[in-house]
């Protein structure tokens, strides 16, 4: 047995006998994968860990608690799990405490401030989310929401540091100051929607680049990557120390994603009152089941024009970099995306079966068993081949192909690992060189680094 050891961190090698030096060499290929500080990352979310379960003890709790620290491990980047100090613990375990989320953690030296939105959300547990009805909640006017908001967020927001000149226009070759006459409702500020693509910095527009270049605050997604996080942590390291680039990243945890969209808006508002350009990075494309078509009316209500920046979408790139043409001559002429939950947290509708139709089903890992068996009940063949693409574009993409019949407990097997889409439809198999699988054979998973596919069953199954 060869053994890596990063204090809590134990991971052991072993080749049933048949080959101890060669179980050295996969140890230290293994030990070299692994995140810088992933003990120090353990430890930390032993100790916060800890805590909540001190603070909020109780098996009624236990659902709250285990969706929390699920939220909190599947997406927060390991290495920035690693940097956090007591401090910053106290302050997340507060933020879990009163669900006002005012925890506020370091990020390679830029200070992010996270959700601090208003509660009008009871979360139970992981899988059930009360709302209150909207017979419950009074009607207020976007401007009174607003005040509100803003008093709500005065505390917060006053770390947003005034820019160096006190009037900032638009820098970039994208300005308003270039755009049509009346574009630029206001010269104050200026604000982008920025699609950030699916992960990998190489894979954004120029534009966005250099549209980032140019931001004095980031107000990102949580699904915006870690790559991406890192290019914008370089651009802050070699601007000069008086214009400051600041970041926040939206906590869209379960049942808190409209308070933390509104706590954006607010924030992105007081930037642009302050003269700021304020960047929104959106993961994907901005439009695609990503709030932006909303942004864009709340700023413009606001007096603010939108430029609107596209991204690369996972609806089509996923599948690609997974080796699924989602469109194929003689398989498949048309596609269709879907979200697989509604506001309402319901599930989509689906159309008849159409062999020629591939599906791309956004945000349904989570329910992959409820909407397995709403296309079976749907007419939908159980052997149509289907595929959940999980983190594509990153280093760790991970592909998982089977059939309708077999799909849910393959996931039930692997585990999942966010975030994820699905394919359904002939076309995923198109561009493999083996048959569709069965859940019996292991060889089932393919792990994937971008375009090189590689396929590890044997590891696996070792
Ligand atoms: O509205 C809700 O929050 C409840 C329903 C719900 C949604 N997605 C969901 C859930 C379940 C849940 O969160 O547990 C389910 C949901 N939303 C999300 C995730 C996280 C992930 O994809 O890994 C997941 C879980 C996905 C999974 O099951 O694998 C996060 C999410 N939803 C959404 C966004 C984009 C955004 O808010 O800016 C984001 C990303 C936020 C971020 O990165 O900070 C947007 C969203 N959520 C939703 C929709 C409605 C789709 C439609 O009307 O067809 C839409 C699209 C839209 O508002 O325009 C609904
Ligand atoms: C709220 S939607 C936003 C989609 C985004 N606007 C886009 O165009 O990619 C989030 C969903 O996109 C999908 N997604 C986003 N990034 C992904 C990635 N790198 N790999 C696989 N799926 C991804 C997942 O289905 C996730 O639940």
């Amino acid at each position: 047995m060869s053994m890596h050891r990063d204090g809590p961190l134990q991971i052991a090698v072993s080749t049933n006998s048949k080959a101890p030096r060669l179980a050295n060499r996969i140890r230290r290929k293994i030990a070299a994968a692994m995140p810088i500080g992933a003990g120090k990352a353990i430890e930390n979310i032993g100790e916060l860990r800890e805590k909540i379960k001190a603070g909020n003890p109780g098996i009624q709790n236990v659902g709250r608690r285990m969706g929390w620290m699920k939220e909190f491990c599947d997406y927060w980047p390991i290495e920035e799990i690693a940097k956090i100090g007591s401090d910053d613990i106290d302050r997340i375990f507060t933020s879990y405490l009163d669900q006002k989320s005012a925890g506020s953690v370091p990020l390679n030296g830029v200070k992010v401030e996270e959700g601090q939105a208003e509660e009008r959300y009871q979360v139970d547990n992981e899988s059930q989310v009360e709302t209150k009805p909207a017979s419950d909640v009074p009607e207020e006017k976007p401007e009174d929401q607003t005040t509100k908001d803003k008093e709500v967020l005065e505390e917060s927001t006053s770390s947003l540091s005034s820019s160096s000149v006190g009037q900032v226009y638009c820098r970039s070759r994208f300005s308003p100051k270039n755009a049509t006459a009346g574009e630029s409702a206001k010269v104050s500020g200026c604000l982008y929607l920025v699609g950030a693509g699916i992960g990998k910095p190489e894979l954004m527009t120029i534009q966005a680049k250099e549209v980032l270049e140019t931001a004095d605050v980031i107000l990102s997604d949580k699904l915006v990557s870690k790559e991406i996080l890192d290019m914008i942590s370089d651009i802050q390291k070699v601007r000069n120390s008086e214009k400051k680039l600041e970041i926040f990243i939206a906590r869209k945890f379960t049942g808190m994603a409209d308070a933390a969209q509104n706590e954006l808006n607010i924030k992105g508002l007081e930037a642009l009152e302050q003269g700021k350009v304020v960047v929104r990075l959106k993961q994907g494309d901005p439009f695609l089941y990503g709030r932006g078509g909303e942004e864009v009316l709340f700023y413009e209500e606001h007096g603010y024009k939108c430029r609107v920046i596209p991204g690369i979408s996972s609806a089509l790139s996923g599948p690609l970099l997974s080796r699924i043409s989602v469109t194929h001559r003689g398989v498949a002429d048309q596609v269709l995306i879907l979200s697989g939950n509604d506001r309402n947290r319901s599930l989509p509708k689906v159309p008849e079966y159409l062999q020629s139709r591939t599906l791309v089903i956004l945000m349904c890992i989570k329910r992959l068993n409820d909407i397995v068996q709403l296309l079976l009940s749907s007419g939908y063949p159980a052997e149509l081949p289907i595929a959940i693409v999980e983190r594509a574009g990153s280093e760790d993409q991970r592909t998982l192909r089977g059939t309708l019949s077999n799909i849910v407990s393959i996931l039930e097997r692997l585990g999942s690992n966010p975030p994820g889409l699905i394919v359904v439809g002939h076309v995923v198999n198109v561009l493999q060189s083996t048959k569709p699988f069965e859940i019996s054979d292991i060889n089932s998973i393919v792990r994937e680094n971008s375009q090189n596919v590689e396929e590890c069953g044997e590891m696996i199954a070792a």
